[in-house]
């Protein structure tokens, strides 16, 4: 049996909407199910839903053999993991934004602040930091920061928050990852369910 780590929320369903693509019915009828129970087992394959940023925690220690994660939240925290492949969803960007007419940024809020502090390191910005958990287009509209650093998908939050895009940062995208020893030790089952998938190691 292998395990596969995946995170709740958007990427959930863009997954299981990947998998219907695919024509895999068999997981993705299990996977829409209505039960709040947290894992299922189809054939020999053991699915868990996760938080997203919890993914790669569960791969790293081999709870899971492999995780669906965005990359985002991969380049916010340091694991330790076999990076796979990218997957076709799940796709945005992070941006640093905030009101028009802004100068220069002082101060930025973002919930991803590793992320934040690197563009700023290489930019050479210096640039006080500050951490929220999220709505962080509130800061700049209550004076708490200049701007955000965020992911932007649409526009729609920035734009009916009144806020701008200054600067593309990265790219975000969802990514199969896997744990290092058991990528060898399960080879056959991981392969097995990785082609099924249509990804290709
Ligand atoms: N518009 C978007 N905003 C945020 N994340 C997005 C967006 N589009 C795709 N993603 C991907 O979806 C993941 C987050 O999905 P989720 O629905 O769990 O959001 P969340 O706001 O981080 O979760 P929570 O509501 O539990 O705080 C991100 O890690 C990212 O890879
Ligand atoms: O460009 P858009 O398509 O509008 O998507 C971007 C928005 O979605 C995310 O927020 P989320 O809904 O996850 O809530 P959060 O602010 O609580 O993280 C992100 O932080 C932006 O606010």
């Amino acid at each position: 049996m292998i395990t596969v780590a995946l995170s709740k929320g958007r990427l959930f369903d863009d997954f299981i909407k990947y998998i219907e693509g695919q024509g895999l019915k068999k997981y993705s009828e299990v996977l829409r199910g209505e039960s709040r129970t947290l894992f299922t087992l189809v054939d020999d394959v053991r699915f868990i839903f996760a938080k997203g940023p919890d993914v790669p925690v569960y791969v790293e220690r081999g709870a899971a053999d492999i995780g669906i994660v965005g990359s985002d939240i991969l380049d916010e925290e340091d694991f330790e993991y076999l990076n796979v492949s990218g997957l076709p969803f799940g796709r945005c960007h992070f941006a640093l934004a905030g009101p028009p007419n802004i100068d220069h940024f002082n101060t930025v809020a973002s919930k991803y602040i590793n992320i934040a502090r690197k563009y700023f390191n290489q930019e050479q910005e210096a640039v006080s930091l500050i951490h929220l958990n999220g709505s962080v287009e509130l800061a700049p509209i209550l004076g708490l920061a200049d701007g955000i650093v965020d992911i932007v998908q649409t526009g729609n939050t920035l734009k009916d928050n009144g806020l701008i895009e200054y600067k593309k940062i990265t790219e975000v995208q969802a990514r199969l990852i896997a744990n290092k020893q058991t990528f060898y030790t399960k080879e056959e089952e991981i392969y097995k369910f990785i082609s099924e998938i249509g990804v290709i190691a």
